[in-house]
């Protein structure tokens, strides 16, 4: 089939190189010259495990372009949409202006019989206004919405592979138009669902819900853990021995229930927001009140890691103190730093007048655009030399793997704060070091 994908983000660029694997015709459509510019040669513009082989791969089938030319979507048949929906600047809701203006743009290029699939995470009601909107402009094109559930990091796994494949189709299951989309899209997943994914065709409202609300079920869970981390610190209690206890239960399981220091990213954040937002709108915002306090409770989490690291400090002010921080991406396996708890703690810090030393694998370039004040380094040895404290606040491997014994010939003094609950504590305090974590005596 012949594929476009309008927006070549962390979403769009994995995307449409899986859709080239999976043995369609694409081409990637960007703004950003310097994205489209990167891609066209074959090279991932973010950090993204297993992207780089799979765009040399599908470059060299000839089955993958890229560009910012936007006619160059005329030739295809099916569009997905795949543009950003940020939070609003001084407000909860989704700032819908890139998923308009992506929509008009697409809607003067289509034809009849095109099927344009909205990806982008939406307010619900978004995908029926759309419609109307397309179908106003060429009435014999239709609007699909096909909610995207990847993770950074497995991106590529996740979309050649999903756990489910949701499609919201006008008029819901049995309506003519929808099942017209339905095997149009059967036919552009064939490669997945081949592989026995379970698929779930229903309506636009639906479809767009489903997004929000598994977001937010993953936003509860790790709150919910978080304030058991909460309730540990204070009593005495281990939250990892008590997440494993509790997530030996099937009902409940063990993935998600990771405590430290909360969640971040370009997406639980925001859309738990957006979510509340629209929930307002719709008049229905005691439904999702809760999330007001999931919220919250994940926000404490990065307050809490500074305080400790001026409980740590003991006498000595946070203000001058050399501080080593390991980590910086919102999560492993990626260098995504948007609304990342670990950038946020280091400027915090920053601003409290410490010296801050902060290093990651691959996030480093995008933490500078975002804090240039800090000092950046390239490894975990280099931060730490000299620190009155180390705070690990992005689970990488090679910080998991950190020997304390070598690292403590390098620090001023031997602290370390543990935000994500992931090093052994009697190994470092056995190594002479103060070991202090979220939730973990
Ligand atoms: N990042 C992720 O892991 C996932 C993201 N999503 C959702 O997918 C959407 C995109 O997210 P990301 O890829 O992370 O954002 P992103 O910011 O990395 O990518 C968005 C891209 O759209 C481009 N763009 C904006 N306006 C455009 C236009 N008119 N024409 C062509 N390109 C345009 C931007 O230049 C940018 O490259 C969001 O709604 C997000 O919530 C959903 C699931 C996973
Ligand atoms: O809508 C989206 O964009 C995506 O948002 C999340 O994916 P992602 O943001 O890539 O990363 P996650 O693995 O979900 O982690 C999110 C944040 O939660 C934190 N987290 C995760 C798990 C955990 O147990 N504890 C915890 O604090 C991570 O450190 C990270 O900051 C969802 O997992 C995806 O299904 C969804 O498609």
């Amino acid at each position: 089939m012949k594929i476009s994908v309008v927006g070549c983000g962390y979403l769009g660029a994995v995307h449409a190189a899986c859709m080239a694997k999976l043995g369609h015709e694409v081409v990637g459509v960007d703004v950003d010259q310097e994205k489209i510019d990167a891609l066209a040669a074959g090279k991932a513009p973010f950090f993204e495990p297993g992207l780089p082989e799979l765009l040399t791969e599908t470059h060299a089938s000839g089955r993958l372009r890229f560009t910012t030319d936007m006619d160059a979507i005329r030739d295809a048949d099916v569009h997905f949409v795949c543009v950003g929906t940020p939070q609003q600047a001084g407000s909860f809701a989704a700032d819908l202006t890139y998923v308009d203006t992506a929509f008009r743009e697409v809607a003067a290029r289509v034809k009849t019989g095109d099927v344009v699939v909205g990806k982008s995470t939406v307010p619900v009601g978004t995908a029926g206004r759309l419609a109307a909107e397309l179908t106003a402009v060429v009435p014999g094109a239709t609007l699909a919405w096909n909610p995207e559930f990847l993770r950074e990091g497995f991106a590529v796994k996740d979309t050649l592979h999903p756990d489910r494949i949701v499609y919201g189709v006008t008029g819901g299951v049995g309506d003519a138009t929808g099942e017209q989309t339905v095997t149009t899209l059967d036919a552009v997943y064939a490669g997945a669902l081949a592989g026995g994914t379970p698929r779930i065709v229903t309506d636009f409202a639906t479809a767009e819900l489903v997004k929000v609300a598994a977001n937010s079920f993953l936003a509860t869970k790790i709150s919910f853990i978080n304030a058991m981390a909460e309730l540990c610190e204070v009593a005495g209690g281990d939250v990892t021995q008590l997440a494993d206890a509790i997530g030996h239960d099937n009902r409940i399981g063990r993935r998600f229930l990771n405590a430290g220091l909360g969640f971040g990213g370009g997406c639980l954040p925001k859309d738990i927001r957006a979510f509340m937002a629209r929930a307002e709108e719709l008049g229905a915002d005691q439904a999702v009140s809760f999330l007001h306090e999931i919220d919250a409770i994940n926000l404490r989490r990065r307050q809490r890691m500074v305080d400790l690291t001026a409980e740590v400090l003991g006498d000595q002010p946070v203000a001058g103190a050399r501080v080593a921080v390991l980590g910086l991406a919102f999560k492993p396996n990626s260098d995504d730093t948007r609304d990342s708890p670990a950038l946020d703690v280091a400027a915090s810090l920053h601003a409290l007048g410490a010296r801050v030393v902060a290093t990651d694998p691959e996030a480093v370039v995008n933490a500078r655009r975002r804090v240039p004040g800090l000092e950046y380094v390239r490894t975990a040895e280099e931060a730490a030399a000299g620190a009155d404290v180390v705070l690990l606040l992005t689970e990488w491997q090679q910080y998991r793997d950190l020997d304390p014994t070598a690292l403590a010939e390098l620090v001023a003094h031997r602290r370390i704060l543990d935000g994500r609950n992931v090093l052994d504590p009697i190994a470092w305090r056995a190594a002479g070091w103060t070991y202090r974590a979220l939730g973990r005596p």
